[in-house]
């Protein structure tokens, strides 16, 4: 049997747009109403599908959500016809009215939290959408979330689908942006790392002053019990409080891992050399495990945060060369592009640097590894899953034509509340379940 880790980008959505809703991450604060692009920004996305599609890898495609959502404002009180319901919460509470038009779904890795067969005690694949409670805008996702990933693996003889775990801050939970997973192989059982915020129910433990964390140890050990993994193939690790106050909202933004990789920044995490021992422990000696440190003297926590070093997607394409997907904004910070020019021809286990113009989702504190949910996955269950989900030259020619037939040039925060755009987005939405065979999830097509 073969093994793959799919990665499922999302698909950028009609309402893209630049609010300033997410205090903690400094992109989304500093572009806040600034006019977006939400064709530029879909397209883009697809480019970076295809690219990873041709370069062998097996790619799949996560569909964004309704938005603006009128079933959140009216939960809310605003009443009338949907047209008056826009138009009421544009100018009665306009800054929940820019929350519930956000197209943040676009960053899948804060969609769900994924445990391959391999960890898990059923041996089958395990999905718990995130809550998102530490946002309004992103708390709105995760219905959604479930219903689109049951529609994307079904057949229940290989996958187990969880609730999101309670809506309370308590047990907020961002996905797989605090989630990653060591292996000699996909296939094999692998050490999965769990990066957490703070303690939820021990206010004496450390945790950060200035920004929130949005990921709590309570909620990722919920996960790790849902999913059935054993105390032998987990690790949680606390993130360092004071990077978090530096813009580190994710774990995402400091660390990523991909098979025998953990490419970290020393500042990453708390109590750093017991953690990466029980790592070690727990990954055994059977292969050679890579502790890849970035010092601060060669990237400061700043660089990593504009450039986002870290939220690059470490890949093994079928050649074996693992492969650091990055945006382009590190190759225009001369230091980082040094630091990357060094890494991959230090002969260690990273082999190249791919850099991408994914600024769309970068203005908004999204990068490469953001925009992916991965599923490692045997051949037996890629067979099992949803095909009309994973990219193909066919695919990417007929999502292309979509964004361009549905979605506009350019998008101003005023234009939000145009009537227009709800039809036009929800036509798009009708449109794309019927291209990825999804059925009826969304909360319109459901009325
Ligand atoms: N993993 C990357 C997530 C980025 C996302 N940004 C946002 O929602 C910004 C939206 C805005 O400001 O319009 C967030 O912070 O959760």
């Amino acid at each position: 049997m073969e093994h793959f880790e799919v990665n499922y980008d999302g698909l950028v959505g009609p309402t893209h747009n630049y609010a300033g809703l997410s205090f903690g991450n400094v992109a989304s604060l500093a572009n806040a109403k600034a006019s977006s692009s939400p064709k530029d920004a879909a397209l883009q996305g697809l480019q970076k599908m295809k690219a990873l599609h041709d370069m062998g890898m097996k790619q799949g495609v996560l569909a964004p959500q309704e938005r603006p959502d009128t079933h959140a404002l009216r939960r809310l009180g605003f009443t009338g016809t949907d047209a008056e319901v826009l138009y009421k919460a544009a100018s009665e509470a306009p800054a929940i009215f820019q929350a519930v038009c956000s197209a943040s779904s676009m960053w899948t890795a804060n969609a769900a939290t994924v445990s391959p067969s391999a960890d898990t005690a059923n041996g089958k694949v395990h999905f718990t959408p995130a809550n998102l409670t530490n946002k309004y805008h992103r708390s709105l996702e995760p219905e959604t979330s479930g219903r689109i990933l049951q529609a994307m693996f079904e057949n229940s003889r290989y996958f187990e689908h969880h609730k999101h775990l309670p809506d309370n801050e308590h047990f907020g939970d961002e996905g797989a942006a605090n989630h990653t997973r060591l292996c000699n192989e996909y296939g094999h059982a692998g050490v999965e790392v769990f990066v957490y915020g703070r303690h939820a129910f021990d206010s004496s433990k450390p945790a950060p002053k200035r920004y929130p964390a949005r990921q709590t140890l309570e909620a990722s050990q919920a996960i790790a019990r849902l999913h059935g993994l054993s105390e032998d193939n987990t690790v949680f690790i606390q993130q360092n409080p004071d990077v978090i106050d530096q813009g580190v909202f994710h774990n995402d933004v400091i660390a990523v891992g991909n098979q025998n990789v953990l490419f970290y920044h020393e500042q990453a995490f708390a109590d750093t050399d017991t953690k990466l021992a029980e790592i070690q422990k727990k990954f055994g000696n059977e292969g050679e495990l890579h502790f890849i440190k970035v010092a601060t003297d060669d990237v400061s926590v700043e660089d990593a945060v504009s450039t986002y070093l870290f939220n690059t997607q470490l890949i093994t394409p079928p050649n074996g060369e693992m492969t650091i997907i990055a945006p382009t904004e590190c190759e225009e910070n001369p230091r980082v592009k040094s630091y990357l020019e060094g890494l991959v021809s230090q002969g260690g286990p990273i082999k190249h640097v791919r850099f991408f113009d994914v600024k769309q989702s970068m203005r908004n504190g999204g990068g490469p590894a953001c925009l992916r949910l991965r599923v490692a996955m045997n051949d037996e269950e890629i067979a099992a899953a949803n095909q009309n989900c994973l990219m193909s030259d066919a695919l990417f020619d007929r999502l292309n034509q979509w964004v361009n037939k549905h979605y506009r040039d350019e998008l101003a925060v005023d234009d939000l509340k145009d009537p227009a755009l709800l039809e036009e987005s929800r036509a798009a939405l009708d449109e794309l379940t019927q291209i990825m065979k999804l059925g009826s999830v969304y909360a319109f097509q459901r009325d």
